[in-house]
């Protein structure tokens, strides 16, 4: 599996321990920034996970900011990302069981590195559990659609 990752300054601590993390689970990833706790905006970080997940260069993005909710918001303007916000594993768990989530954000101010590393094993690791789910996923692309937001982003 190919993952995604990124974040902001007040994320990138994280961003490194949970690199290490995948690292340990033999995984491939790609960084997309930030590589300092200089301040920077996370809109421009979190759109680069985003569309490259959506494109379907990663199967899996990664998102961490100071409290995982601008990036959660900038991944799901993306049509064909669900990206969950994720600071426990039951939550972990049952986002890729229930929504088949392609984005994940947590927030480094929020937890720390040990509860974090066990959210991305888990979602990384946990398969969409399909049947009635998968019904009500369509009724979110349906509302993509109705946006006018069924092109994707081709031609990014
Ligand atoms: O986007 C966020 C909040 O929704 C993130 O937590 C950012 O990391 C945060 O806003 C950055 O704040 P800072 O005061 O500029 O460090």
């Amino acid at each position: 599996m190919k993952i995604a990752i990124a974040a902001d300054h007040g994320g990138y601590t994280l961003k490194e321990s949970v690199k290490r993390k995948l690292e340990s689970m033999g995984l491939d990833y790609h960084d997309f920034g930030t590589h300092s706790e200089e301040s920077v905006d996370y809109p421009d970080y979190g759109i680069l996970v985003a569309e490259s997940v959506a494109r379907g260069e990663y199967e899996r993005g990664i998102l961490i900011c100071g409290t995982g909710l601008g990036m959660s918001i900038v991944a799901n303007k993306v049509p064909g990302i669900r990206c969950a916000l994720l600071h426990d594993t039951f939550s972990a768990k049952a986002t890729r069981e229930h929504n088949d989530t392609n984005v994940m954000a947590m927030g480094a101010r929020v937890i720390g590195p040990g509860l974090a590393d066990d959210i991305v094993e888990l979602w990384l690791t946990t398969e969409f559990a399909g049947g009635r789910h998968a019904q009500r996923l369509d009724k979110i692309s349906a509302i993509e659609t109705r946006y006018g937001r069924e092109e994707g982003v081709s031609g990014c």
